[in-house]
């Protein structure tokens, strides 16, 4: 009899040399390279270049990506309007996914190619910064500007948003954008990849993923965490919040559970780590401690089930520490996803180039007569 298997678990769609998951052991490695090192260690550039190109860039290679990247940064005057264009109201992931889809509707006949990838995949790099920069820049008020090259991707990123940016926060985003740059295929890069395989360009691609990342079971989860600690308010209220609303109540605890991890997820070292060095304001620092005492009730009431706390529980503290408000914290994680997005596509199409087309079995009723 055939079978289906709900929300694809255990469904296996392609090979990858990108990213590997241990979820019992919570391992997690980009072509071999322990993620918490390359968050250490490396820059958004350096690790982008090594999940879409196979390699750490050298010197002169390196200076040509990001060369590339910068020469991307002023918005198109259409994108612009766009911008201007949308009610206060709108929600800043909602304005990413306008912007792809806007730039998506002149990329009629895009062909997958080395050569094709290798030059639109800065020119996305930089346009997407330019675009998140700027969201940001009109949500607060300000003005929309071409960000000028800084030193890193980051550096320009954090210079574009608000002017200026201390060495631990430029540090702290880098880091945060290459934590968050893949993790094999969820929710959202499946999406894309549906898309890709019909060969529609890689903006619609973005576009569909940045859509599906939106949900609170998926990127939304940062901002979901957060809330849940402002509503919490007070580090003694814990318990009793944890008892009423998760233990006896019928929600769910939010940047706790995985599809894959059954322990904790690795990426949550990094994390906490800038979560305890960028808490330096009273609020911050009480928004940790409630943190830390949710996440303790939480691994003794889930632990045993294999149910941990995510990279989503601690990352958006870090998006607070370094300026960001709650609204733009699926936006980030959206920018820190795309070159880890167009490595599976281009993975994709390299390698398989197959429509992808799941089936349903029907379970309706059999032929009828249209009723006269
Ligand atoms: C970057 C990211 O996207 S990381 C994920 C971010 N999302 C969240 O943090 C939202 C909260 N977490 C969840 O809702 C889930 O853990 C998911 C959606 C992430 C993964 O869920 P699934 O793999 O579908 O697990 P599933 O829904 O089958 O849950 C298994 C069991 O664990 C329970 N469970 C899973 N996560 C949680 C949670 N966060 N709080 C309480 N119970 C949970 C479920 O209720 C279920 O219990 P049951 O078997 O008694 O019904
Ligand atoms: O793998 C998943 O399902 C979700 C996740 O952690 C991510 O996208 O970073």
């Amino acid at each position: 009899m055939e079978e289906i298997s709900p929300g694809l678990e255990n469904v296996y769609i392609k090979y990858t040399e990108l990213t590997f998951i241990d979820g019992q052991k919570g391992i997690m490695r980009y072509r071999g390279y322990d993620i918490n090192e390359l968050a250490e260690k490396s820059s958004f550039e350096k690790v982008s270049y090594l999940m879409l190109f196979g390699k750490f860039p050298d010197d002169s290679e390196l200076k040509n990506f990001q060369n590339k990247i910068n020469s991307h940064l002023a918005l198109d005057d259409y994108l612009k309007d766009i911008l201007r264009a949308m009610p206060e109201t709108s929600d800043s992931l909602g304005i990413l996914q306008t912007l792809l889809s806007a730039k998506a509707s002149k990329e009629s006949n895009y062909k997958y190619t080395k050569e094709n990838d290798g030059e639109k995949i800065p020119e996305i790099l930089g346009s997407v910064l330019s675009m998140v920069a700027n969201i940001y820049r009109l949500k607060s008020g300000n003005n929309i500007i071409d960000p000028e090259p800084g030193e890193s991707y980051a550096e320009t990123f954090l210079k574009a948003c608000s002017g200026s940016a201390d060495k631990n926060k430029i540090s702290a985003m880098d880091s945060a954008l290459i934590l968050y740059m893949d993790h094999e295929i969820p929710a959202s890069t499946t999406a894309a990849l549906v898309t890709a395989s019909t060969l529609s360009d890689m903006y619609s691609s973005l576009a569909s993923a940045i859509a599906a990342l939106r949900g609170p079971l998926h990127g939304g989860a940062a901002e979901g965490a957060y809330r849940q600690f402002l509503e919490i308010g007070e580090p003694e209220n814990v318990n009793a919040w944890f008892e009423n609303n998760i233990l006896n109540g019928k929600r769910r605890l939010v940047g706790f559970g995985h599809r894959v991890y059954r322990t904790y997820d690795p990426r949550l070292k990094t994390f906490k780590k800038y979560a305890d060095i960028l808490s330096t304001t009273e609020e911050q620092k009480k928004i940790l401690a409630i943190a830390k005492r949710l996440e303790e009730a939480g691994v003794k009431a889930f632990g045993s089930k294999g149910i941990y706390t995510n990279t989503d529980f601690y990352a958006g503290m870090v998006f607070n520490a370094i300026g960001f408000p709650v609204d733009m914290f699926t936006t980030l994680f959206g920018l820190s996803r795309i070159s880890g997005i167009l490595a599976h596509i281009t993975e994709y199409v390299e390698t398989q180039e197959r429509l992808i087309r799941p089936r349903a079995i029907y379970r309706g009723s059999g032929e009828r007569k249209y009723p006269e």
